[in-house]
């Protein structure tokens, strides 16, 4: 895990990384993001872990500017504070405020800028096509969805809540706990997490979480789905 502060601040991480059974800790500090102006950030996971994304925050100033990111290469974005203002190749502008998110196609041209401070989280990865389906441009906010019923299971947890069963899969996760406080077990480990902490998980480490704070938890989560893993 690591932990950032949230949902402002400086970037210096304190990072638990947990890969199968291994757990490292060490300290990263902020860099400027490569090709940005005005723009710290420190990038949380990338396929030097083994994953086959890149997850990394980024703190914009005021006038930041972000860059594309690489050919054939999607992105996902989040606000957790501030705004920040997102412009497409036809220079249709949308205001990103906090808990809005966009899906940016590969090679979908595009700028985002911040007038004044702005945390974004955000996720990379190269895009793997499907037959007969072409990526669109998507913009929204968490607050306009309706919460997805899955049954028998939670992923908005109230205190007290947890997830139904120790899941073990081959899916990869990046996750980044918005809000609350809880358990998480990972492998046969077990740690305290609030928000602010940051969440690499392997394909096949058996996880499980447990509400445990006074207010409720909510996470974002990457999660590959919809390509067959060969
Ligand atoms: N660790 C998790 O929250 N996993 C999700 N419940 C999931 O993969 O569906």
């Amino acid at each position: 895990m690591y932990s950032v502060p949230y949902p402002s601040g400086t970037f210096d991480l304190l990072l638990n990384l947990v890969a199968e059974s291994s757990v490292l800790v060490f300290w990263c500090s902020h860099s400027h993001l490569i090709d940005r102006t005005n723009t710290l950030g420190a990038y949380l996971i990338t396929p030097a872990m083994g994953s086959h994304f890149a997850m990394y925050l980024a703190n914009m100033q005021e006038n930041a500017r972000s860059a594309l990111p690489p050919h054939d290469v999607e992105r996902f974005i989040f606000v957790v504070q501030g705004s920040a203002m997102l412009t497409n190749a036809s220079g249709v502008s949308s205001k990103l405020m906090v808990d809005s998110y966009a899906y940016l196609p590969p090679n979908f041209e595009h700028s985002l800028r911040a007038e004044g401070s702005a945390t974004l989280v955000v996720f990379e990865r190269r895009y793997a096509s499907l037959e007969n389906h072409i990526t669109e441009q998507i913009v929204g906010s968490t607050d306009k969805q309706p919460l997805l019923e899955t049954p028998g299971e939670i992923m908005d947890f109230q205190p007290g809540d947890f997830l139904n069963v120790k899941e073990v899969h081959y899916n990869q996760h990046g996750l980044l706990l918005l809000e609350g406080q809880g358990i998480y077990r990972l492998g046969d480990s077990w740690y305290p997490v609030q928000a602010g902490d940051v969440i690499w998980m392997a394909p096949f480490v058996p996880q499980w979480y447990a509400a445990l704070g006074k207010t409720r938890t909510r996470y974002l989560l990457y999660k590959d789905v919809n390509r067959n893993p060969l």
